[in-house]
């Protein structure tokens, strides 16, 4: 069977009057129920990477295939399909939209593939949050969560469609040592539990020793 990520040569160069490569020759792999840290001194290229894989960026030159599908050839619309289909994301700061209540926030994704109908939607968004601890505060909004609270709403949106592969960025980079340590057990319960591959970039060596396996980037490159 073939990895779920796969990249060949990713590079992504931004043309500027002096081009700036943000990301070189990138070669890796990545299977199901892998918990992969992505590490490397600040401004070494781990988010522009996460950027790549996760289809929010294209690359220059090089070739990724998500799900065994070579994503060069798809259109907006495919990409923002896959996106929503086979990736979740949670990055430093939630992102989580102020208006909308916890449940609602986690429902939008669900919205926007549109499988489910409106009361289903409703449930499993309910039983998601349920399931990270969150089952008191649904109708709350994200400023009447804790930080530690609001990352884990992150991450049961993340959840909303069932994607296989969840990108982190920095996913415990805002929080204190305790609610770090709850969305890391989180995490690694998605990978061990649930059968997700997570993928997450961190600054927490400490952290990273206790995933599966680290891809350490400098300069833009595997090193
Ligand atoms: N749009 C842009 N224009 C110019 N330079 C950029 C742009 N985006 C990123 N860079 C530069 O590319 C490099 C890689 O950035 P990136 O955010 O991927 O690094 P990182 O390893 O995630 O850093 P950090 O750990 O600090 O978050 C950095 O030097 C950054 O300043």
């Amino acid at each position: 069977m073939s990895a779920l990520i796969e990249a060949e040569k990713l590079t992504r160069v931004l043309p500027e009057t002096v081009p700036v490569t943000l990301v070189k020759d990138i070669t890796l792999a990545i299977d199901e129920r892998e918990f992969v840290a992505v590490t490397g001194p600040s401004g070494s290229g781990k988010s522009s990477l996460l950027y790549l894989l996760g289809l929010l960026d294209r690359p220059t030159a090089g070739t990724l295939r998500i799900g065994g599908r070579d994503t060069e050839p798809m259109n907006e619309r495919e990409r923002a399909r896959t996106r929503l289909s086979m990736l979740g994301f949670v990055f430093q700061f939630h992102f989580l939209l102020p208006e909308f209540t916890a449940r609602e926030n986690v429902e939008i994704p669900m919205r926007k593939l549109g499988r489910l109908a409106r009361p289903e939607m409703r449930e499993r968004a309910g039983e998601l949050l349920s399931s990270l601890g969150l089952g008191e505060h649904l109708d709350k909004r994200p400023d009447q969560l804790s930080g530690g609270q609001r990352q884990r709403v992150a991450v049961a949106r993340s959840l909303a469609n069932d994607p296989p592969l969840i990108l982190a960025d920095e996913p415990t980079g805002s929080l204190d040592s305790k609610s770090s340590e709850q969305v890391f057990a989180i995490l690694e319960n998605l990978v061990r539990e649930r059968g997700k591959t997570v993928v997450a970039v961190t600054h927490d060596l400490d952290m990273a020793a206790r995933m599966d396996r680290r891809i350490h980037i400098v300069d833009g490159k595997i090193g």
